[in-house]
């Protein structure tokens, strides 16, 4: 039997994606998606807030190729706590295809932070979303910021557009490239032009190190699937407004929606919607992923 079973309300990747309309740029990346175990394999952590379904590396190259990406960055979720053996088994595997973003806490060792980068992992998650971690107190987080900025890695950060304020300065006082997961999760049934996603705008606007990912409609949108149409401003807005700080991944499997499953090849058509030029488009999801993940092919 196997050890663990997922959450009785746990929505599953969906089984067959279309293929999408939109035919993704040669050198494309998914810069945002996770591996789940298999659990049997790489255990869930013991203090997870949620037991996914597994989703494992294979599954995750297969959705690749089936899309049209030509690489992946494999984001650490919560439910494997600060153990990225999953991830960095992924990226060993990848043939230099797949980079990724770990976790990590204060205890950990240079050695750790030396095999983590040499497998490519190339930055370290902070996650503030209450519902999938306990707070890690901020001197902590700055202390390991300043541990791994010497290895060119980057902080991707997850947070609500509610906690922005509060967290406000001590993103601008970290000392690396940021990376804000999902737009600062606004709730898009406010203005694009009001205060609450103006804060996040002013926050790229004044920082040029900050950068965000326009991901997860699925997650956002109130108005739902197919089109998503309520999160249409607030990405194109952020692309067009930063067009060398944006990033664009699927954000498979999906973990935690409650209201329906995207169909994976639904979402790569949301691309055009938000990046309506081919300039705009190879930035999103080649030029700018490549800066960050792959900066040594950039001359
Ligand atoms: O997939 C995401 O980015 C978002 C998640 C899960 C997550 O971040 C995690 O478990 O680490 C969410 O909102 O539940």
């Amino acid at each position: 039997m196997a050890a663990f079973t997922m959450d009785a309300t746990w929505l599953p990747f969906h089984p067959a994606p279309s293929k999408p309309a939109f035919v993704l740029p040669p050198g494309a990346v998914d810069a945002h998606c996770h591996v789940f175990g298999p659990g049997d394999e790489f255990p869930y952590a013991p203090g997870r807030k949620y037991t996914p379904c597994d989703a494992g590396k294979d599954q995750l190259w297969a959705l690749r190729d089936r899309l049209g990406f030509s690489r992946n960055v494999i984001v650490q979720a919560t439910c494997h706590g600060a153990d990225n053996r999953a991830v960095v088994d992924a990226l060993r595997a990848s043939g230099g295809r797949a980079k990724g973003i770990a976790t990590v806490r204060r205890s950990v060792t240079d050695a750790d932070l030396a095999e983590l980068n040499t497998a490519g992992v190339k930055g370290v998650r902070f996650n503030f979303v209450k519902r999938l971690v306990d707070t890690t107190p901020p001197d902590e987080l700055l202390e390991i910021a300043h541990r791994i900025a010497p290895l060119g890695w980057h902080v991707v950060i997850y947070f609500e557009a509610a906690d922005l304020p509060e967290l406000y300065e001590f993103i601008t006082r970290l000392p690396t490239t940021v990376v804000v997961d999902h737009m600062g999760r606004p709730d898009v049934s406010k203005p694009v032009a009001g205060p609450e996603f103006g804060l996040f705008v002013q926050l790229m606007r004044d920082n040029p190190h900050i950068w965000s990912k326009v991901t997860c409609p699925e997650r956002l949108s109130h108005l739902g699937p197919p089109d998503y149409t309520d999160v249409v401003p607030f990405a194109r807005h952020l692309v067009e407004t930063f067009p060398d700080r944006v990033l664009w991944g699927t954000d498979w499997p999906h973990p935690n929606l409650k209201t329906h499953m995207p169909d994976d090849g639904a979402l790569v058509d949301f691309i055009p919607k938000i990046a309506p030029t081919a300039a705009l488009q190879q930035k999103l999801l080649v030029v700018n992923p490549q800066r960050l993940y792959w900066p040594e092919e950039v001359a």
